[in-house]
């Protein structure tokens, strides 16, 4: 199996890391534009594999698509990540122009790639992606939801004092501060969540998870890198290695909870096609409220992503 990842910063160059470290691929093509960067970066990771004991060839190049063919999956993360002060949405007319480019370059090589995308906002470049590659829902998708639910299961772990292993759990919604944790389908050990934790300290913590990417940019100055670039190497390896998982991912709804055309997290499984199934939940009232908000803030930035590319086509 083949994998690229796109973008050699730290969330790039940390899923490669990953993905050679467990030896998800046989091969993985790190791309930055910037010289010589992903072949440095790429060259380090493969000096670690005699000291850790993997044998999976990691390859950096600047711009060199030609390299990338054959790719099974492609991980696009190229993008500036944003500093203090800054929401993700702000990053939306760097990115799109980038993330276009990216796409296109990708699927000269690897038409038959699947493609998830990193770069925020993550919801509007997944758009950006399917705009470009006119790819079908299944096989081009975002990574938030498993970052996001980790960050509230290491949350729980900490506050429970319990492994972050035994805390399963769902979010959907956008990946912003309009996410929907979903503590009603929240388990410990299989326990639900709201037996262990009293409803204040659950509160909190959904609200320090729906904060947590910026908890990170304040504490940092950039954005985080280590949960994020396992995250997007996790699900590579559900779909190099046919697992069928079950994860948060970032999809285009089709009349899915009775939204349709909006790119927004949901329960999937992933697996060799990509996305293999889109799981409906029995959301109640009050979860279908905090779902719509986000859907219309998601739709919000979809629209002005579709404005921008009118009237600056090369980010059509
Ligand atoms: N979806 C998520 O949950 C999530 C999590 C963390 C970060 N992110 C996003 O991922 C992106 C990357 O974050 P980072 O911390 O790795 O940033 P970074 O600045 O460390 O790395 C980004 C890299 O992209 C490269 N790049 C820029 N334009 C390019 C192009 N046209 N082709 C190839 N490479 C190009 C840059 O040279 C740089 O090396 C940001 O947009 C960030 O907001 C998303
Ligand atoms: O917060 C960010 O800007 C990066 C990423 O989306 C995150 O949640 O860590």
């Amino acid at each position: 199996m083949k994998v690229t990842v796109v973008g050699a910063g730290n969330v790039g160059a940390t899923c490669a890391d990953v993905l050679a470290t467990r030896e998800i691929a046989n091969e993985v093509v790190l791309v930055d534009i910037k010289e010589n960067f992903a072949k440095g970066k790429a060259l380090d990771i493969w000096q670690k594999a005699p000291i850790i004991g993997y044998d999976t060839r990691t390859v950096g190049v600047t711009n060199d698509y030609a390299r990338t063919a054959g790719s099974d999956v492609v991980v696009i993360t190229s993008g500036m990540p944003r500093k203090p002060g800054m929401t993700r949405d702000d990053l939306i007319s760097i990115n799109a122009g980038i993330v276009k480019t990216v796409t296109e370059n990708v699927l000269e090589h690897s038409p038959n790639a699947i493609i998830i995308i990193v770069s925020n906002p993550l919801d509007v470049m997944t758009y950006q992606a399917h705009l470009t590659s006119k790819l079908p829902r299944e096989k081009v998708f975002g990574m938030a939801g498993i970052l996001d639910t980790a960050r509230y299961r290491a949350f729980l772990a900490e506050a429970l004092n319990v492994s972050p292993k035994d805390i399963q759990a769902v979010l959907m919604g956008g990946h912003g501060n309009t996410m929907v944790p979903l503590p009603r389908y929240t388990t410990v050990g299989g326990i639900p969540v709201t037996e262990l934790i009293g409803k204040e300290e659950l509160a909190a913590i959904v609200d320090r998870t729906i904060n947590g990417g910026g908890e990170l940019v304040n504490l940092i100055g950039t954005s985080a890198w280590y949960a994020p670039g396992a995250a997007a190497a996790q699900m590579v390896e559900a779909i190099v290695r046919d697992q069928r998982r079950v994860f948060p991912v970032c999809v285009e709804l089709k009349g899915e909870y009775g939204i349709d055309g909006v790119y927004l997290g949901a329960p999937v499984i992933l697996g060799k096609n990509g996305i293999e199934r889109i799981i409906e939940l029995q959301l109640n009232d009050e979860e279908k409220a905090l779902l719509e908000t986000s859907r219309g803030h998601v739709k919000e930035v979809m629209d002005a992503l579709d404005k921008m590319s009118k009237e600056q086509p090369a980010n059509a």
